[in-house]
């Protein structure tokens, strides 16, 4: 299998501060789109800030189609697509302005995708981007960063506080953009339902730590959550567990396959469980 992005014992920490990157490791195949989810602090933004170099990290290696970027790899970053949450271009310009600002920067800047994607978005190319609301600045950004041809696109909270018409709208460009193999997307977001519908893969990172990356649909069709009471919770063998939570009546207890699980202990039953249900079970349970 070829990668796109590899990152291998990512380390990071801030100075005066106690967040550590501890040795994170997730790779994402060609083609593919990896769901990046964890909560507020758990460390997905400064891992794509070292991704792209701007954050400096500790140690372990981060390599893009196969190489690592130094500081002078113009050639790797042009081929990289990035929208950050509350993108912030100047206000003053208009977009008509951006591209042409945008035309000189990048090598592979494709003005006709520029205008293709204005267009689809129903973006006002002569208004002021000052004058845009959150979702239009959002749909800007994306429209940039697909207009440089990039071939690995990064997006953090891409899709925060866009309403479900713009959302669907962004996930049918993504889906798209992937449609040519050599493309893929890394996509951290808080919307796990967004993910649910178009990731391949979906890693979870809690306090620094990458706690699991897993084929989406395996999360769905064969994880699954034991709801149980105390007696048949201590029937379950450890191994068989993958974390566990204790609630006011029941323990869920999160399991990587259902149907043996089911075989197993016949009598107990086990839910599908969503990626928001197998991140608290995940954040918040023992193991
Ligand atoms: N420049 C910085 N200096 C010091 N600490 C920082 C800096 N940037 C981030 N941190 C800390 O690093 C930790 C991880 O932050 P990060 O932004 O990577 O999390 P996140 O998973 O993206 O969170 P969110 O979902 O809230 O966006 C937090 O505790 C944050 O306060």
């Amino acid at each position: 299998m070829t990668y796109s992005l590899e990152i291998d014992n990512l380390t990071k920490t801030y100075p005066g501060s106690d967040f550590r990157l501890d040795n994170v490791s997730f790779s994402i195949p060609r083609g593919t789109i990896m769901g990046f989810v964890g909560e507020n602090g758990a460390g997905k933004t400064t891992t794509m800030n070292a991704v792209l170099n701007i954050v400096k990290k500790d140690g372990g290696t981060i390599k893009i189609f196969g190489r690592e970027m130094g500081d002078k790899d113009r050639d790797i970053r042009e081929q990289v697509g990035v929208v950050f949450d509350g993108a912030n271009f100047p206000e003053m310009l208009t977009p008509a302005r951006l591209a042409k600002v945008m035309a000189g920067t990048y090598k592979q800047w494709d003005q006709e995708r520029f205008l293709n994607m204005t267009a689809r978005f129903n973006l006002d190319t002569g208004k002021k981007i000052g004058r845009y609301s959150r979702g239009m600045k959002m749909k800007l950004a994306l429209a940039v960063a697909l207009s440089h041809r990039p071939k690995l696109l990064i997006l953090d909270e891409a899709t925060a506080g866009l309403d479900p018409i713009v959302r669907d709208e962004i996930l049918s460009v993504f889906l798209e953009f992937i449609e040519d193999e050599d493309h893929s997307i890394l996509m951290s977001s808080h919307i796990t339902g967004d993910l649910e519908k178009i990731a391949d893969y979906i890693t979870f990172i809690h306090r620094g730590q990458i706690r699991l990356t897993e084929s989406k649909d395996r999360l769905i069709y064969e994880y699954g959550i034991v709801r149980c009471k105390a007696e048949q919770f201590r029937l379950i063998d450890r191994a068989d567990m993958m974390a566990y939570r204790k609630r006011d009546y029941q323990i869920d207890v999160l399991v990587n396959n259902r149907a043996a699980f089911e075989r197993k202990y016949g009598g107990m039953v086990v839910d599908r469980g969503s990626i928001d249900e197998i991140m608290l079970l995940l954040v918040k349970g023992g193991d």
